[in-house]
């Protein structure tokens, strides 16, 4: 099926960006000044992301996403260095911040800047098919990388959440099914991130979340991604014991950001 193609198309093609990267820069410079980076607070296993999302009560993941590929270009103005500000303003717990270039129309540029300008940690949102990423994360000022359950053998999985932490790195593990929730589990993921779209046909439904939260111990970190829209979505996943939301669409279409983050809180009708 076309629709299915699409998340092999996007990893094909992030495989080619990575090549492109490797050849301006070796892995091997690249590991080595991203572990100089690592923080005493980190060697502590202190990581920010993890930590602003395990505060009191829900905490919002707010996304800078200009397009996606299913719903095209989202937002034509994207000042995206004022959307994250306005984000950080509204009490956001973290910012995600899409890398992709081709099918979201993301940037490292955005994320560099984004980093540098706000005090909350930010997430490198991009589709993870090589270590060289999550170095470049590091690099590029992120406090978090995503590992998609869907495209990496478990055994990549294990070995990328331990790269992730050997560098301060939270990773926020994604997983649409009970058998990618397993995966996760085994490979110890301290994150665990339902997307309530499924990649491969783009349908959502965030009943997902709440049937798979039910697989995951409290203990571990329980996110909600994807297709979060009312105050009202956000009071059912919190009943269900979910620690945060990941929400890119609704607030990139929302031109009062502060406004609609507390619309989703239930603070104001
Ligand atoms: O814009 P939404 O429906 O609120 O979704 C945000 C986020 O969950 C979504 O962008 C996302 C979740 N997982 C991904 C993996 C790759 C790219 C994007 C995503």
């Amino acid at each position: 099926m076309v629709i299915i193609m699409i998340l092999e198309e996007i990893a094909a093609k992030t495989r080619v960006r990575v090549e492109e990267q490797k050849k301006k820069r070796d892995i091997y410079s690249l590991r080595r000044d991203a572990e100089a980076m690592v923080s005493d607070m980190e060697k502590r296993g202190d990581f920010p992301f993890k930590k602003a999302l395990s505060a009191e009560g829900m905490s919002f993941i707010c996304e800078v996403k200009k397009a996606s590929p299913s719903k095209g270009v989202i937002a034509e103005d994207f000042p995206y260095l004022d959307i994250a500000k306005e984000y950080e303003e509204a009490g956001a717990a973290a910012i995600s911040v899409l890398t992709e270039p081709c099918y979201f129309l993301g940037s490292d540029s955005y994320l560099e800047q984004i980093a540098s300008a706000v005090k909350i940690p930010v997430l490198r949102k991009d589709f993870t098919v090589d270590e060289y990423q999550i170095f470049e994360a590091k690099l590029l000022g992120a406090s978090s990388v995503l590992l998609i359950c869907t495209l990496l053998e478990e055994k990549r999985l294990k070995e990328y959440l331990e790269i992730a932490h050997n560098l301060g790195l939270s990773a926020l593990v994604e997983a649409h099914t009970e058998a990618e929730v397993e995966a996760a589990l085994r490979a110890d993921a301290g994150i665990i991130g339902v997307n309530n779209r499924n990649l491969k046909t783009f349908e959502v439904d965030i009943t997902t979340s709440n049937r798979l939260r039910k697989l995951v111990p409290e203990e571990i970190i329980f996110v909600s991604e994807s297709g979060i829209k009312t105050a009202q979505d956000v009071a059912i996943l919190k009943q269900n014991k979910t620690d945060a939301v990941l929400i890119g669409e609704t607030f990139m279409r929302s031109p009062d950001k502060k406004k609609q983050l507390s619309i989703l809180r239930g603070e104001e009708m």
